[in-house]
This record gives structure tokens, C-alpha cells and sequence, in this order.
């Protein structure tokens, strides 16, 4: 994507565009139909019917979406490939992502990683049976690379091109913005079905179902956000759409810590929050969404302080022990990890918190309408924090572990792929 989003004319973007109608309905009716097969009778619940109707409506946009039509010479010139297609970088996959032949990476839906492994040296992956579907499915498509490419240069572009990019970047706008309370509104969906059958803790299949629901949410938004970029944006020595080419972690991760620290002292009405140190070489850069680092670090920070904050007390400011924010490049990934002493949490505890849902704070959770966006968390409190950062770590071929020492602190360790690999891991 990075390849082909530099400096792109109104031919590749159109390619994009092409690309993005035929990609997205797919994506979208996968959804409905897994909104719609949810176990326990959670596809009756109000606020899920309310998603599956907005994904039923974006994917009727986008198949009902004018078509444009081009003279012949230009049909022909987006169906080229490039002179320089087979110089295409070989992506060089992560080790620690066992990858099956021409098959997706199945996410691993119980924490670990070990269905990246058990497929391994298996093409049929047999793991799952949506994995076999999705397998035959993706065997019939095009490589993404070639559908995408198109050897555009050269060319002078109809003003009707334009015309169509810029209405097609408009109608996934609207959509983008009406998936926005997505995250929320299902999340009020599984509450009213914990509600209707008084159910303390969800299933593990629910578990399941929303990890695979929202790990496709990110791919949605990740293509919809990329493509809005690159046809909205002004171009940037350092930008590819939403692709930083040189993320700098510390600048992310400096920032990260300012804001939560903020909404701490907002949030416990106090003059200052805990300290946190940060120990990251300045010039660390690497190719990634920034966006999605800054939320996880956030995210994971802001349980750091709470924790620390009510360990010692809102008033205790000047006993508060430093959080330690490390990070360190290794030769496969770049290592992040956050270690506060903010008591830890029971080992009792440690499978709960990777669920959705699961929060210790009080008085906070979604029993009134929350329209909040993703990215506009309070302190604490919905209970989504850990899980929704692994699986933006993951996304990207990372991940996130926790560790913790019950009486003293915890350590999360957000481990972020530094090789490309090709695929996302949607099964
Ligand atoms: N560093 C930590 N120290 C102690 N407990 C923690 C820490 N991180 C997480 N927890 C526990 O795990 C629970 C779940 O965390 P998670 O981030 O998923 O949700 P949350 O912080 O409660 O709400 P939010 O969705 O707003 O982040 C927390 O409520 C807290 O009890």
C-alpha cells in the first residue's frame, strides 16, 4: 500500500477506487451474515439489529454506486500492470507468524498463538471452518497487489475521473462516519443480552465472535481510512494516507503519555497524575499507522495510572512510584513495555481482563445511551481497553501480553512487527 499510495495520480486512485467496491461489500456482507448467526440469541438484541442495518446500508451504497464509464485507451491502461509490477519487494514475513501456504494467518481467538502454528505445514488449515470457506474464497481472487497496480503514468486523465474519485471518497466518508459508534453499540447489544438472561460474565464463543467482529472492523476502517487519506490529504515527504513510512516511537509514545495523564487529573481531580519516564532512542522510526499505536499506548497507560492513582490515593500525588515506559528494537519487532506498581491484579483475575467487557471500575459502564466514538475513551470503564489494543497490536502482526505481579505492579509488553508481512490475519 505504501508502494502504490506514493504520489498517486487520479488513475491509481481510480484503480483504488475499483479495488475498494469490489473489496468492501465483500467485507460487509461477511458481517451481516455473522451479525445475523450470533449464539444465544444475541442477533435479536436492538442495538445489534441496529449495526447489521448499518452494514446492510453501506453495503447497498456501495453496490448501487454509479459506475463510470472510460474510453477504451484508459479501460486499457488501468488493466496493464505496471513495467515495474515483478520488482515488487518480497515482503518479509515475521518468524513468529507462522504463515499456511497461500492462506491467511487464523487469529487466534484464546490468546496465544498457537492455531499461527497449528496450521503450519497444513494448506487446508483445518482449524476452523471459516477458515476452510474463507480459504476457497480468497484461492478465486485476485492478488491484491495486481488488482491494485496499474501502470498509470503517462497518461492524461478525463476530467470525469476526478469527478468520480471525489464522490466515491464522499460516499465512504458518510459510510466511515455511520460505522463510527459501531464499537459502542455493540457493546451496548451484548449488555442488553447480559441484561435479558443475567448473565455475569459473556460466553466464551461471544468472546470469540467480537474479537473476529472487530479485527474485521479494523481492516474496514484501516482500508476506508487509507483511501479517504490519499485522496483528501496534502501530500507529505513522510505519509503514505494514514501510513506514517517513518513513525517516530518516541514522538507517538511521549504524546500518548501527556494525554492520558491529562484525562487522569481531569478524572481524579488532581494537579498532578502520576510520573511517567520514558526510555526510547529519539530516532526510532518505522513504517506504521500512528493512529493505531498512540490508542493502544493510551489505552494502556491510562491503566497504569488508575491503578497506581488508586493504590495510593488521588491526594497521595507525591508518594505516586514512576510508571517506566521502555522501549527497544529488536531484530523482529520493536518492544514496548509499561510497568507500573500499581498492585497487579489476582491471577484469578488474568483470564477475565482480555474479555470484553470486564472492567473493576464502578459506575462507569454503557447503561445509558454512549455515543462516545472509539477514540474518545474516559478514564476507565468500558471494559474494552486490553482487548481492542490486542487487536490493533495484532492487526499489524504484533501483539500484547500482560504480566502481573499480584501486590505490587504489572508489565504489559506491546510487541509491534518491524518486518512487512503481506496479510491480514482475518480469518
Ligand atoms: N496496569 C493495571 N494494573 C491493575 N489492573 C489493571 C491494569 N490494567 C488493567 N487492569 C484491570 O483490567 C481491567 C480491564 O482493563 P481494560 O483496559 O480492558 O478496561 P477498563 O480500563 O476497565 O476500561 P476501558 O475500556 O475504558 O479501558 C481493569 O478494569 C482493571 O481491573
Amino acid at each position: 500500500m505504501v508502494l502504490f499510495g506514493q504520489n498517486p495520480s487520479q488513475g491509481t486512485l481510480l484503480k483504488a477506487s475499483q479495488f475498494l467496491l469490489e473489496e468492501l461489500p465483500i467485507r460487509l456482507a461477511h458481517r451481516i451474515k455473522e451479525l445475523d448467526q450470533l449464539p444465544h440469541n444475541l442477533s435479536d438484541m436492538p442495538s445489534i439489529q441496529k449495526v447489521k442495518n448499518w452494514y446492510g446500508q453501506s453495503f447497498e451504497e456501495l453496490i448501487a454506486f454509479p459506475p463510470i464509464r472510460l474510453p477504451p485507451h484508459i479501460r486499457q491502461a488501468l488493466m496493464t500492470p505496471p513495467p515495474d509490477y515483478h520488482q515488487l519487494p518480497e515482503s518479509i514475513p515475521n518468524p513468529s507468524l507462522v504463515y499456511t501456504g497461500d492462506d491467511y494467518p487464523a487469529l487466534d481467538l484464546t490468546g496465544s498463538l498457537s492455531k499461527y502454528t497449528n496450521g503450519f505445514n497444513n494448506n487446508n488449515n483445518s482449524n476452523s471452518n471459516n477458515n476452510g470457506n474463507a480459504n476457497t474464497h480468497h484461492k478465486m481472487r485476485i492478488p491484491m497487489e495486481r488488482r491494485y497496480y496499474a501502470n498509470t503514468s503517462g497518461i492524461t486523465w478525463p476530467p470525469e475521473i476526478r469527478d468520480y474519485n471525489r464522490r466515491f471518497t464522499k460516499s465512504l466518508e458518510t459510510i466511515k462516519k455511520r460505522h463510527d459508534p459501531t464499537v459502542t453499540t455493540v457493546a451496548q447489544g451484548v449488555l442488553e443480552w447480559k441484561r435479558s438472561c443475567k448473565a455475569r460474565n459473556i460466553n466464551l464463543d461471544v468472546q470469540h465472535w467480537l474479537d473476529r467482529f472487530y479485527m474485521s472492523r479494523i481492516g474496514i476502517r484501516f482500508l476506508i481510512g487509507q483511501h479517504i487519506a490519499l485522496n483528501t490529504l496534502q501530500p507529505h515527504p513522510d505519509y503514505v494516507g494514514i501510513i506514517c513510512t517513518r513513525s517516530n516511537v518516541h514522538e507517538i509514545v511521549h504524546e500518548a503519555i501527556e494525554n492520558s495523564r491529562f484525562v487522569c487529573e481531569e478524572h481524579y481531580a488532581m494537579f498532578k497524575g502520576p510520573p511517567v519516564q520514558l526510555i526510547c532512542p529519539r530516532d526510532l522510526a518505522f513504517p506504521y499507522v500512528p493512529g493505531h499505536l498512540s490508542h493502544i499506548v493510551f489505552e494502556l497507560l491510562k491503566n497504569s495510572l488508575r491503578a497506581v492513582v488508586e493504590r495510593f490515593g488521588p491526594d497521595k500525588e507525591d508518594m505516586f512510584p514512576p510508571i517506566k515506559v521502555i522501549v527497544v528494537e529488536g531484530k523482529e519487532d520493536i518492544t514496548i513495555k509499561i510497568s507500573d506498581e500499581g498492585g497487579g491484579i489476582p491471577r484469578s483475575a488474568i483470564p477475565l481482563i482480555w474479555t470484553y467487557m470486564y472492567t473493576t471500575m464502578e459506575g462507569q459502564s454503557l447503561e445509558q445511551d454512549f455515543q462516545a466514538s472509539d477514540f474518545k475513551a474516559p478514564m476507565a470503564g468500558f471494559g474494552y481497553g486490553l482487548p481492542l489494543s490486542r487487536l490493533y497490536a495484532r492487526y499489524f502482526g504484533g501483539d500484547l501480553r500482560l504480566i502481573s505481579m499480584d501486590g505490587f505492579g504489572t508489565d504489559v509488553y506491546i510487541h509491534l512487527n518491524k518486518l512487512s508481512s503481506s496479510r491480514e490475519p482475518l480469518p
